[in-house]
């Protein structure tokens, strides 16, 4: 949703910033770079010491790098099919560090075995969310649902609340930190929510596929020509 409504946002935001970069002959994949490197940063050096806010300032100054990358790539003119491949896979990093954070502090310092297994199942869960899709559209689905929870809720909700948990280590206000948890949790159902309705829609498309192609063999059979309904199975192997 949040992909859909705030990306137009952004990018009118972003492009001045995204052209003064290109202007200063930096190229999109050294944003990406970058931009993850700051992130795992930012998640891996105060997070797993409780240090919600900085972590969260640190993140936040860098995650936007995802939106800045990909809109400079546009309007210099060189989307590639690399750029894709290293924005997505660097995403997964990104991701991993984030919740990976909140696992090492849960499993250390916050001491709370549920709250370390809720953020490990975070972290695996979208991993496993972006993977269907990604899975799906190599044997040439469409996979044509983004579900409850995308990648840019998951980092919203997370980042928000450990952003303002983080307010009760470093200004002492009281009783906030309990926003993390509740995000966590939120995060965890949402993206089992969103892995379900991702497999059903690649169980139904898959199926329409498979059924679409056996018929063009059958017609193909009968005149003839050979077919090629092994297509689909071909693909997905
Ligand atoms: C006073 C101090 C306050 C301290 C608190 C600070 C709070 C800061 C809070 C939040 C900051 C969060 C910012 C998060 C921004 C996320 C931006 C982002 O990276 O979005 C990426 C997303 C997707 O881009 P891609 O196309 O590259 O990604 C693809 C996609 O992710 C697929 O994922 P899947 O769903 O399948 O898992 C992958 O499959 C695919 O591989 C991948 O390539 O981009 C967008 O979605 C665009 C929209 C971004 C919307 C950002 C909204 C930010 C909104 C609010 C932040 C401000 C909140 C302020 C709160 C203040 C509280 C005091
Ligand atoms: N280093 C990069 C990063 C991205 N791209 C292109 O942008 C698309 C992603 O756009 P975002 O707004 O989500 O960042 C990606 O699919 C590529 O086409 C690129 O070329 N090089
Ligand atoms: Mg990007
Ligand atoms: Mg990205």
């Amino acid at each position: 949703m949040l992909n859909k409504y705030a990306r137009a946002f952004f990018t009118r935001v972003l492009t001045p910033f995204a052209a003064f970069l290109l202007r200063r002959g930096v190229s999109p994949d050294a944003v990406t770079l970058i931009g993850t490197a700051g992130v795992m940063a930012g998640a891996l050096v105060f997070f797993p010491r409780g240090e919600f806010f900085w972590g969260t300032i640190v993140i936040t100054i860098f995650v936007f790098s995802d939106l800045v990358d990909g809109n400079m790539a546009r309007q210099a003119g060189v989307s590639s099919r690399w750029g894709a491949f290293l924005d997505s896979t660097l995403d997964r990093v990104a991701d991993g560090a984030i919740f990976g954070g909140f696992a090492l502090w849960y499993a250390g310092g916050g001491d709370d075995n549920v709250l370390c297994a809720v953020s490990i199942f975070c972290l695996a869960s979208g991993q496993v969310v972006s993977y269907t899709k990604a899975r799906g559209e190599s044997i040439g689905l469409p996979v044509a649902v983004n579900g409850l929870v995308e990648r840019a809720e998951r980092l919203v909700i997370s980042l928000v609340a450990a952003g303002l948990a983080g307010f009760h280590r470093t200004f002492g206000v009281p009783g906030i930190e309990i926003l993390l948890p509740i995000a966590l949790w939120i995060v965890a159902v949402g993206s089992a929510v969103t892995l379900a309705q991702r497999v059903v829609t690649v169980r139904r498309e898959s199926a329409e596929a498979d059924a679409a192609a056996a018929a063009e063999a059958a017609s193909g059979a009968g005149s003839g020509s050979g077919g090629s309904g092994s297509q689909g199975r071909e693909a997905a192997s």
